[in-house]
This record gives C-alpha cells, structure tokens and sequence, in this order.
C-alpha cells in the first residue's frame, strides 16, 4: 500500500508483488531488514560438532554396557549429546532456531507464511531454501538472508526490479530497473539470464520447483532469444582479454544485445561499461573512456543507488580520467581502485536460489 507495491495472490505462482504507482529506472522500490541471517558455513561447524557429541555419546553408553563402568560415563558427553539430539521446531539447525526465537510470533508467523518449494511438510530450511537471498555479491556468499516482503518477488527472465545487499546499512534493497506502471508485477530473477530458455528452466525447476512461462520464456522465436544471451554470455565472458579496439566494440554490441532482448540487467551494463573504459585507456583515448565511465556510473547507480561504492568508483574513475586529460598520473592507481571492487559477471542473485553455493535469491 504505502509503499507503492502490493503483495497479492497470482494466478499460478502463489502470491507476488504488483506496483501501485509508477516507478522510474533507479527508483529505490524497497529496503527491508532481515529477519534472519543463517551462515552455511558457521552451521556445518556445528553440525560436525554435534556429530562429535553424539559419537560421544553413543562411546560412553557403549562404555557402561561393556564394563558396567557407571562411575566413569563421561555425564558431560552425555548432556552435550542430549542437547544436539533434541527435537528442534521445524527441523531447523540449533542457531537457526535461536534466531527465529528471539522474533516477535508476528514475525514468526510472517516467516512461517512463506513458501516452500520443497515437497513434503513445510520446513523453515525449506522456507530458507526458497526465499533467501544470498549476502552479498559473491554468489559464493555462504550466508542466507530471509526477508519477509522481498521473498514475495517472483521471478522473470526480464525481470524489472534487481535487489541487492547493502552492508552499510544492514538491508536489502530493491531497485527498479525500468519504468515500471501501476499494476505491472515485480520481479526480480533467480537464476543466470545469459543461460538459454532450456538451461533455466531446468535450473528454475530444480531450485524452485516451477515451469517458468514468464514472456522471454514464451518468447515466439526462442532460438534468437537464446542465442542472443548466449552471445552476451560469449561476450562477457571474452571482454576482458580482447584487442582494445574490438573490446569497445563487443561492450557496444552487448549493450545492444541486453536491448534487444529486453533484459534491462543494469549490473551487467555497468561491467561492459568499465570493459570499454579499460580498453579506451589502453587505445589512449580519454575522452571516450570517460564517456564510458559516466555510462558506467549511471547504470550502477540505478543498480545499486548513487551512494553505493560500485558507483562510487565509476565516479570517481571518471574524474580521476578527467584529472589525467592534463595529468597522467592519478589514473592507474583509480583503475586499480575501481577493480578491487567489481563483482564478476553472474554472480547475482540467487544463491538459495543460487544453491546456497551459488546464485543470489536463494533466490
Ligand atoms: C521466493 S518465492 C516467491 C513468492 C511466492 N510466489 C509466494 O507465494 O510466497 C519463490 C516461489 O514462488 C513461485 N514462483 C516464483 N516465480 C515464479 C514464476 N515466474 N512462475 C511460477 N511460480 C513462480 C515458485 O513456487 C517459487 O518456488
């Protein structure tokens, strides 16, 4: 309501989020706390601790069968065991289950209303499963973040919203990455977009557990639009290494493949952006490298916001390539500067969705 987007049930994808006013490309949509945040890797520690205890434990009763040897069972063991064996609400992990305690039952409830895409009973490693995004870029981020009104995105293959993780101020954000009018649905994707149709809704099917008929999926003539992200994918994947001056030229044509197919992913806009600036540099030609770098700087601060340190960086790329138009020396040490911090191309979104290994939204 207040926040321009409802969420309502949709015809055949449980409930989504649909816009009640427009929004412009780089409208921040929403930011959102989440209630929890669950790292894999802190849980399979402990995970093996527990199986350590219960060995444990197993030994000792073993102990006492064999050699009746009552005064020596390791009693501490015992309790470690006990309390790893315990039957946890929901099948959740121990920290899990500390985290969803100490919610409020609203915000319990709120998280217990979530889909699970898993068959089977509703579980809340299911929910997280479904509905968490990754932290961060990386999509090697092993920690889950479950937001209660961003998990309600659906996906699409051309999606017109792209949320990320804001460490600064501890929130998911929401950008929309087109305009976007009263009664459009919001979506966000789940998986790769430079993958053919087959190849994601295969992930999209395994992960999620849908059949994904968004339009780009529906698409008349699929094979062009398959083989235009396999293109961009080709492209991106070869930017980098190529002769500067067909390096500025494939930035160009990815541009233009995103257009063509409708994905407004400005993320991966930006990165061909800051390609061509490296590549102009080498051809020493500022003044196109800095036409690029302000490209560079719009596309991720509609992505990202106009604050965030990736656009921050382009910034200060371009002023830093502006200095160099009459002094050559501050420009490398900003190039470097900006590197540092660009994620690789793909990592996105989903990592539950990338599997906790791998894309962003857990989605
Ligand atoms: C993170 S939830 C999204 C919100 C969910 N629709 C709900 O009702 O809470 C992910 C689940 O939504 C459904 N979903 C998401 N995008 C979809 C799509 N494009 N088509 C069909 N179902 C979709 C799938 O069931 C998926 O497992």
């Amino acid at each position: 309501g207040s926040s321009g987007f409802r969420v309502v049930p949709m015809d055949g994808k449980g409930f989504g989020v649909v816009a009640e006013k427009t929004f412009d490309a780089g409208d921040l949509v929403y930011q959102e706390a989440p209630l929890i945040m669950w790292n894999v890797e802190d849980a399979t520690k402990t995970q093996l601790l527990n199986l350590v205890a219960a060995i444990a434990v197993l030994l000792s009763v073993f102990l006492l069968v064999a050699f009746n040897a009552v005064g020596f069972t390791p009693l501490p063991l015992a309790a470690a065991a006990a309390f790893a064996l315990r039957r946890r609400e929901l099948g959740m992990p121990e920290e899990l289950q500390e985290q969803y305690e100490q919610l409020s039952s609203e915000e319990q409830d709120q998280l217990k209303g979530l889909s699970d895409c898993s068959s089977g009973e509703k579980t809340m490693m299911g929910i997280l499963r479904t509905n968490g995004f990754s932290r961060g870029a990386s999509s090697s981020s092993s920690t889950l973040l479950l937001c209660p009104v961003l998990a309600r995105l659906n996906h699409s293959c051309s999606p017109n919203c792209q949320q990320s993780w804001d460490e600064e101020s501890g929130q998911e954000k929401l950008y929309a990455m087109t305009k976007i009018q009263p009664g459009e649905e919001l979506c966000i994707t789940y998986c790769d977009l430079r993958e053919p149709r087959d190849k994601r809704r295969e992930v999209l099917r395994a992960k999620y557990g849908f059949l994904c008929s968004c339009p780009a999926c529906c698409h008349t003539d699929i094979e062009t639009s398959d083989a235009r992200r396999t293109e961009i994918a080709r492209l991106q994947e070869n930017l980098a290494a190529a002769q500067p001056a067909d390096g500025v030229e494939m930035a160009k044509r990815v541009l233009q493949l995103l257009d063509d197919e409708g994905v407004p992913d400005l993320m991966l806009r930006g990165l061909a952006c800051t390609e061509a600036v490296r590549h102009c540099e080498t051809l020493s030609d500022p003044q196109q490298a800095r036409s690029w770098a302000e490209k560079a700087y719009d596309f991720f601060s509609k992505a990202r916001g106009p604050t965030s340190e990736i656009a921050q960086d382009a910034k200060a790329l371009d002023w830093a390539l502006d200095s160099q138009m009459s002094d050559d020396s501050s420009r490398m040490s900003q190039l470097e500067v900006f590197t540092c911090h660009v994620p690789k191309p793909g990592e996105g979104r989903t990592s539950g969705r990338k599997k906790p290994e791998e894309f962003e939204l857990l989605h």
